[in-house]
């Protein structure tokens, strides 16, 4: 597949990275206007940099589009007249509605909004997809890009907004949580080195279990809870001092944020 990352920041070089790592490209275009910050990039077997974005567009039948949303409708003007029927357009910008960009380069271009997180750099990303009318005609290209890079789900373009909460912000949740066991771990005698292994690799292995098993996480909650043992003593601490709660508001206050960030910007 020939592939352009327009915007090769933070995500896009994650994409980037993720795309070369399991060799699923033909050639690979990554623009940004400064080249410096993806230099280690361009060793890689048919990987190109380069600030020319209308360029790359014209090389390219896949647009990955990674720059922030004040960018994106002056770069869509200035690749309108380059783009063909070979094209199909993604875009991983929040808050930027299908509309809005088929307002920008019209309707019967395949237009694709992708919500993938900074885990697409480890093939491990969780990526919810939806399109234009026409665009349903190449979901599956998009599919096939992003399962690679690890699980999508098709969705209507109303939950975009969620699923940015739920997944991209949900890495810097995670991680939150992997930290403060890390922390606890410390306190109860291991190094900080061993105690974050421990965290990482028991959280993979929760997530593992649901994935593999189908099971509700509260059957696996069963499964180590032994009546008056130490599991279930934790656990119920944590909920008396607002575990599931502080999760559920936060990710609510996320959610009402995101949908504000676009008002307050005006
Ligand atoms: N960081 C994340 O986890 C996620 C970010 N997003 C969305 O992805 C987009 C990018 O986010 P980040 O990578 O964090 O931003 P970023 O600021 O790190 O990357 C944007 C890149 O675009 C480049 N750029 C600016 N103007 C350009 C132009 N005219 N031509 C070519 N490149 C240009 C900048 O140099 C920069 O490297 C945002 O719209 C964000 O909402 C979506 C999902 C997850
Ligand atoms: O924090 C943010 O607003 C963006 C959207 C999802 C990830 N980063």
């Amino acid at each position: 597949m020939k592939i352009a990352i327009i915007g090769t920041g933070n995500l896009g070089k994650s994409i980037a990275k993720g795309l070369i790592t399991n060799n699923a490209i033909t050639t690979l275009y990554l623009t940004k206007r400064n080249l410096e910050d993806i230099q280690d990039l361009e060793g890689y077997k048919n990987v190109l940099l380069t600030t020319d974005n209308i360029e790359a567009v014209k090389q390219s039948d896949i647009l990955i589009f990674a720059i922030q949303p004040a960018h994106f409708e002056n770069i869509l003007r200035d690749i309108q007249p380059y783009l063909t029927d070979k094209h199909v357009i993604i875009s991983t910008i929040t808050g930027f509605l299908i509309p809005q960009i088929e307002a920008l380069i019209g309707s019967d271009q395949y237009i694709i909004r992708a919500m993938p997180n900074t885990a697409i750099a480890v093939g491990k990303s969780m990526t919810c997809l939806c399109s234009n009318e026409n665009g349903k005609k190449r979901l599956k290209i998009a599919e096939a890009i992003f399962n690679r890079l690890g699980h999508t789900l098709a969705i209507p373009e109303a939950q975009m907004q969620a699923a940015t909460v739920v997944c991209a912000s949900g890495v810097a949740f995670w991680m939150r949580l992997i930290r403060a066991t890390t922390q606890a771990a410390i306190q109860l005698g291991f190094d900080a080195k061993e105690a974050q292994e421990l965290a990482m690799y028991t959280s993979e292995g929760a997530a593992n279990l649901l994935i593999t098993n189908g099971h509700h996480p509260e059957e696996e909650i069963d499964r180590v809870t032994t009546p008056k043992g130490c599991t279930i003593e934790g656990l119920n601490e944590m909920e008396h001092k607002g575990l599931s709660s502080s999760l559920i508001q936060g990710m609510v206050a996320s959610f009402n944020k995101i949908n504000n960030i676009k008002k307050e910007q005006i």
